[in-house]
Parts: structure tokens; C-alpha cells; sequence
């Protein structure tokens, strides 16, 4: 078994309460609250800019030119795509990208981010992966499974974040990541580091899971 579906396989019940939360069901029926939306939507803003340095550590992370290629990738999506698309949704709400950015942190912001970076720090390229996959791979396992069950199509108010975790571009895009870590795991994984990297995972899909919930807890 290749290793990122071995770990998912492994870490079922920390996927689960990450890709089936209640926050993710809400938003496909479109009864999700506003206000748990919005207030998500900045706290992941300020976590992309994190993770924007997560994938930055990456390059600097990468042995060969070809991980170089694939850490630039995540951050080109981060800064050029992701965050627009943040700015756009938060500008219909009267939002600036001052507002957003002197917003501050919460506490499930700063847990994700810095355990993401302490990974890639701590460890080699490897780790840095998984902790980084389920937040690549659960979003668009959530696009896709909201856009096959026609969530973006019926006039959800949450339509144009389903249409693009949903896109192609996107599942293409987590596609090569989970290609990535397979070869990448193809020659450094030893059974040895097996169960550490396991932690890491399940950690990361519980730290998504607190996420979801912070925005849910925010609702008015
Ligand atoms: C809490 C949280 N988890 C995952 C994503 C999805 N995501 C994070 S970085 C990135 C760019 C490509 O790797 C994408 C799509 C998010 N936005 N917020």
C-alpha cells in the first residue's frame, strides 16, 4: 500500500471527524450560519499565512530540485490563489484585507500552524509531508464529495468555496501532492519512522477537525 492511503487507512477515525464534521455537512446543505463562516474564513486567511512559510520550509527542506518544484507549487497556490479567493468572499462581506489582517489569531489557528511548522523544523522533508497532507488532501476530498452530491449547484450561499476545492485545477493539484509523499516515502519511509509519522497525520486531521469547530463555536 502506497503511503499516503496506508496513513489514512490508519488514522480513520481522526479522518472522519475531520472530512464528515459537522461544519463540512452544514456547509454542503447550506444552512451552515454566516457568522461561523465568516469567522472561520479570516482564521484561515491568518492560516495560510502560515502555511504559506510551511511550504516556504519545504523548498529549503527539498534534496532534489523536483521537491524544490513541488514545495513552490503549494506556495504559489497559497499566494496566488487561496488567499484571493479569501479576499473576494471577505470583500462581499464589507471586509478589507486590513480588517482580516489585524484580526487576531485564535488558539486553533496558532495550535495547526505551529505544529505544522515544528514538524518541518523538527524533521526532514518527510515529516514536513505528513503534516501537511491531511490539510491538501482532506479539502479536496471535501470539494469533491460536496460537488458530487450537487451542494454547489442549488443556490448554496457556499457555493464558490465548494466550486473550488471541488475544481479540477484543485484535485489535480492534491493529486500530485499525494504522489509526492508516495515517492517521496518510496525512499526514505523505514518502518522505524512509521509510527511517528502516523502521529503526525492524526494530529494534523485532529488539529482540522478543532478547526472546523472553532468555526462552528463562532456561530451567533
Ligand atoms: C484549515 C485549512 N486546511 C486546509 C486548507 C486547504 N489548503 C491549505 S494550503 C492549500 C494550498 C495548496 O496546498 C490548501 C488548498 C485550508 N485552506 N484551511
Amino acid at each position: 500500500m502506497k503511503l499516503f492511503e496506508r496513513l489514512k487507512a490508519d488514522a480513520a477515525p481522526q479522518w472522519a471527524s475531520y472530512v464528515d464534521h459537522e461544519f463540512v455537512r452544514q456547509l454542503g446543505k447550506g444552512d451552515l450560519p454566516l457568522s461561523a463562516f465568516k469567522h472561520y474564513l479570516v482564521q484561515d486567511y491568518l492560516f495560510l499565512i502560515q502555511f504559506a512559510r510551511a511550504y516556504a520550509l519545504g523548498i529549503y527542506k527539498s534534496p532534489t530540485v523536483g521537491d524544490m518544484r513541488q514545495s513552490l507549487e503549494g506556495v504559489k497556490a497559497i499566494l496566488d490563489v487561496e488567499l484571493d479567493l479569501h479576499l473576494e468572499l471577505c470583500g462581499s462581506w464589507g471586509m478589507t484585507r486590513e480588517d482580516i489582517e489585524s484580526a487576531p489569531e485564535n488558539t486553533p489557528t496558532m495550535a495547526y500552524t505551529r505544529f505544522v511548522l515544528d514538524a518541518g523544523m523538527s524533521g526532514d522533508l518527510l515529516d514536513l509531508q505528513a503534516a501537511l497532507a491531511p490539510c491538501v488532501i482532506g479539502y479536496a476530498e471535501i470539494g469533491s464529495a460536496l460537488r458530487n452530491a450537487g451542494a454547489a449547484t442549488d443556490g448554496n450561499p457556499y457555493s464558490r468555496w465548494i466550486e473550488e476545492y471541488g475544481s479540477d485545477a484543485y484535485q489535480d493539484l492534491a493529486k500530485g501532492f499525494a504522489n509526492w509523499i508516495d515517492e517521496t516515502g518510496d525512499v526514505y519511509l523505514t518502518e522505524a519512522r512509521y509510527a511517528r509519522l502516523l502521529s503526525m497525520f492524526e494530529k494534523a486531521s485532529r488539529l482540522e477537525a478543532d478547526f472546523w469547530q472553532m468555526g462552528l463555536d463562532a456561530a451567533d
